[in-house]
């Protein structure tokens, strides 16, 4: 069953008339990890953000995102924001730009469970230490008392899975999540990512350059270029027989990248199952 569909999404500069992103149509299966590939600026962020409603007021977006029976291209600001956080939650590449800066850590997760749940202080502060305890973060109570800077891109993502852990969203759109991290830290993330989907039970739409966190997660796989969604398929599809020749180019040339992720991974991904 699919859980989100996409119908012909377009999103354009509406100060230059430039289009971004056209005419994609992809579906999310309930339970399952959509993975988007492709390369730089070929339209991977702006699809996530406008599944979410999030892309800036310079640009525009039309097609039909529906999503439990609703289409959220209709949705006015306030109904969409009732949906983000427990619905959609949205993880970034940065860490950092998903806290306020000025405020520690704690401080952002309470006033987002408070929005979802009327837990009193200290049953929220119980279901964090044990959501945080459970992504192996070392001092959770500590940690809410930490700016966000004072804290590693890694340790940031893991607040953020722990957060989701909490709210256990529909479907969880993760940009570029390991991205920014070094190669022990992806490990532990990623592995992170496997366990919030088998105790969630969530679906996922994965953004990702990096092919070897794709093979781990992903089931099914669709590849962008220019703005458009150029083939999509199962993992396995994808990266053992590929229709397109892009496809072929993006995986072949990602796959000596990948050797020693996927050898600290423990080997095999969904494409070698
Ligand atoms: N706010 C904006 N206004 C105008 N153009 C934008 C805006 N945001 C993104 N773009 C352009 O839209 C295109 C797609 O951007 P997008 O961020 O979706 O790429 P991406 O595939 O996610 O790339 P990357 O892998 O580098 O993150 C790029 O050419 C980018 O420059």
């Amino acid at each position: 069953m699919n859980l989100l569909e996409v119908r012909n999404l377009r999103v354009w500069d509406g100060r230059g008339g430039s289009v971004l992103v056209s005419d994609s149509s992809f579906q999310l299966k309930k339970g399952s990890c959509l993975a988007i590939i492709g390369e730089s600026g070929s339209g991977k962020s702006l699809t996530c953000r406008a599944i979410m409603r999030l892309n800036g007021r310079g640009l525009l977006q039309s097609g039909e995102i529906r999503f439990k029976g609703v289409d959220l291209n209709e949705l006015d600001e306030r109904e969409m924001r009732s949906r983000r956080g427990k619905q959609l939650y949205m993880i970034l590449q940065n860490g950092m730009r998903a806290f306020d800066p000025s405020s520690v850590i704690g401080v952002h997760l309470r006033e987002t469970l408070a929005r979802h749940y009327r837990w009193n202080k200290n049953e929220t502060t119980e279901k964090l230490r044990q959501a945080m305890q459970s992504v192996r973060l070392q001092d959770p109570i500590g940690i809410l008392n930490k700016y966000p800077h004072q804290l590693s891109g890694g340790m940031l993502q893991r607040v953020m899975i722990a957060l989701a852990l909490l709210l256990e969203p529909d479907v969880i759109l993760a940009d570029e999540p390991t991205t920014a991290l070094d190669t022990v830290s992806k490990f532990e993330v990623v592995e992170q990512f496997i366990q919030l989907r088998e105790r969630t039970g969530c679906s996922m739409i994965f953004v990702s350059h990096e092919l070897g966190v794709v093979r781990k997660l992903a089931d099914e796989v669709m590849v962008m270029r220019a703005g458009s969604v150029i083939e999509s398929g199962t993992a396995a599809a994808i990266f053992s027989n590929a229709r397109h020749d892009y496809t072929r180019y993006l995986t072949s040339s990602q796959r000596k990248l990948n050797d020693r992720f996927q050898e600290l991974m423990g080997g095999a991904g969904i494409a070698d199952r």
